[in-house]
């Protein structure tokens, strides 16, 4: 209950602004009930009119004037119908596409002010169904449902009036067997929800498999295990198929359930009609006319109990949608201080004092950690797998925020630095370098697209790519995407070195490449590196000695607490744990 009240609470947020939509869209459908429950009236009286016009004719007289005149009035009011349901489906699909697509721009929006935090603990996958299956059934169930359930009721309190206008015992007979109708609707309706619940679970189990095995494509092609891929696969599938097919039985039951309901209530209504007809009071032709009247109500009245229970399933899942949605917005934003300081570059330098973290509450990574670095120095973080290098990393570019300790910009927390501020002045060349979508200068100028193309080229002959691009048939407007670079893996890199070239950062964190290139590139790479480092105060996790060797400060860390620090030699005659792994070949990775 508290889930659709929340479903109601984001559809009205999003809907509001469409009060004259929805205004025009309700009097639509007002007017097109109207004329569709007003149109049996009609046809009532045409029959009647027609049976008079033929006993008129054995007695000689012959007017087909009012039985005209009912066709005419019959066909209007059909007319009538039409339009107004063709009013309120156009208003209706303009309100939910608009809406949808406010929902999607909000959503995007939304990502773009979340915290790593979210992005670290959610599956790429899982992000991307809230814009593609949420927001889908969403969109459905407003485009084809919101219309259809509005009209249904308007229909049916409609037919109600009408039927209580024109014969309140023909009435009675015709909702008498409603609550058996709405009742084998529940039930129908609760199992189909638990079969296609159990169907939307089997679904994402099947797509995490499939996710799972398409990421790991090479693995199983290199150690043979096609076939065992497939094992894995049927299970998964045939759980989906049994689910679907339940779902399907119940669902399907629905339809036919409500018109076997319907034809015998039409029969009832016709024998109670044809009993009136013979015994009543009434003439016989109106009693004839009243008959057919009631019979198309009596379809007419069962139609909108089956499209509503047909159309509910659509609106479970985009009740779930706009749940997952919700829950996205709820989202704590990153926390941006009020009048934060902004950054006029680097006077003395960056520290860590005394930091305590962990990703999770219970979970401490980082053990009271010190360290600093001055301006224009390089420090090579060292340590083995796990020690905690990315995790500082993340602290300076407030990724994540300290639990104890602060993070400094010469003498100032980071968290009273104003967050826009503080990331133009760190760049950042990670590991896995990124390729977006466009043409080479424009990843490039990614962090600064006002730059010209002197400041690109520039760039890119610093990190050891210009020659490269040169070289391609259509040099810097070449297309590039992720999946279709034409780049290598050390390339790729170099053009993240480029990249953060060109917004000249005032603090530095690379992450060196451990990745097996070439040893060209790998000169190329170390060439770039120096380039980009030169000058500039930077953090480097190091893997490489040269790297190492070069820093004006290395500090070493082991489960998460710094145990070393200073220069090489001072180190080396430490004879610590830097000493040792140096000479038993440096290993670090
Ligand atoms: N997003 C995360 N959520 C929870 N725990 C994490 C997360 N990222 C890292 N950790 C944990 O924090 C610890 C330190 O990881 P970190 O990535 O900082 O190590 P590292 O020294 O950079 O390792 P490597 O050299 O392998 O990259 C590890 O125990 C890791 O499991």
């Amino acid at each position: 209950m508290r889930e659709i009240g929340k479903a109601i609470k984001f559809f009205y947020h999003y809907m509001k602004r469409y009060k004259i939509g929805f205004t025009v869209t309700i009097l639509a459908i007002i007017a097109s009930t109207y004329f569709q429950v007003k149109a049996p009236v009609y046809m009532g009286r045409a029959i009647t009119e027609l049976a008079n016009y033929v006993v008129g004719l054995s007695r000689g007289v012959s007017d087909k004037g009012s039985f005209m005149q009912a066709i005419w009035m019959l066909l209007l009011f059909y007319v009538l119908t039409v339009v107004g349901m063709f009013i309120s489906n156009i208003v209706v699909t303009y309100i939910s596409g608009n809406s949808t697509n406010r929902m999607r721009r909000g959503l995007f929006g939304k990502l773009q002010r979340m915290t790593i935090k979210f992005f670290d603990s959610h599956q790429d996958g899982d992000i991307l169904s809230r814009f593609t299956s949420d927001l889908d059934n969403i969109s459905n169930a407003l485009n084809q449902a919101l219309g259809e359930i509005l009209m249904n009721i308007a229909m049916m309190i409609g037919i109600i009036i009408m039927m209580f206008h024109e014969n309140v015992a023909l009435a009675w007979v015709t909702v008498a067997s409603t609550p058996i109708a709405v009742l084998i609707a529940i039930v129908l309706i609760s199992k189909t929800r638990k079969y296609v619940d159990l169907q939307q679970d089997e679904v994402g189990k099947l797509n995490g498999y499939i996710n799972e095995q398409i990421s790991g494509q090479k693995v199983v092609i290199t150690n043979g295990l096609q076939g065992e891929a497939i094992k894995g696969f049927l299970p998964h599938n045939e759980k989906v198929r049994k689910a679907t097919f339940k779902g399907q039985v119940y669902s399907g039951m629905l339809f036919p359930v409500m018109n076997g309901l319907s034809l015998v209530n039409t029969a009832i209504v016709i024998f109670f009609g044809g009993w009136l007809a013979l015994n009543g009071d009434m003439a016989r032709t109106t009693a004839l006319g009243l008959v057919v009247v009631f019979v198309q109500y009596s379809q007419q009245f069962y139609q909108p109990i089956s499209q509503i229970s047909s159309l509910y399933s659509m609106f479970q899942v985009a009740i779930t949608g706009a749940r997952r949605l919700n829950e996205t917005f709820d989202e704590p934003d990153e926390i941006n201080p009020k009048a934060g300081k902004q950054l006029s570059g680097l006077k003395q330098g960056v520290a860590l004092k005394h930091v305590h973290f962990g990703y999770q509450q219970d979970n401490e990574i980082l053990h009271d950690v010190s360290m600093n670095v001055e301006k224009g120095r390089m420090v090579a973080l060292v340590g083995p797998t796990g020690s905690g290098k990315t995790t500082i990393m993340n602290l300076l570019n407030r990724f994540y925020d300290v639990d104890k300790g602060a993070v400094t910009f010469d003498g100032v927390d980071v968290r009273d630095i104003d967050l826009k501020s503080l990331r133009e002045h760190v760049g950042i060349v990670l590991q896995d370098s990124v390729i977006f979508s466009g043409t080479i200068r424009d990843n490039i100028s990614f962090g600064k697209p006002e730059a010209t193309d002197e400041e690109i080229y520039a760039a890119a002959k610093q990190a050891n790519i210009h020659d490269f691009i040169m070289g391609l048939e259509k040099g810097y407007k070449t297309q590039v995407s992720d999946e279709n670079s034409v780049f290598s893996t050390g390339q790729k890199q170099l053009i993240s070195i480029a990249r953060t070239i060109l917004t000249n950062p005032t603090l530095l964190i690379l992450d060196e490449a451990t990745s097996n290139v070439d040893t060209v590139t790998e000169a190329k790479i170390q060439k770039a590196m120096d380039n980009v480092i030169q000058g500039r105060t930077s953090f480097v996790i190091a893997h490489r000695l040269k790297t190492i060797l070069s820093a004006d400060k290395i500090v070493v860390l082991k489960d998460g607490k710094v145990i070393e620090q200073g220069s090489h030699e001072q180190l080396l005659e430490e004879k610590g744990f830097y000493s040792e792994l140096y000479h038993s070949q440096f290993v670090f990775e």
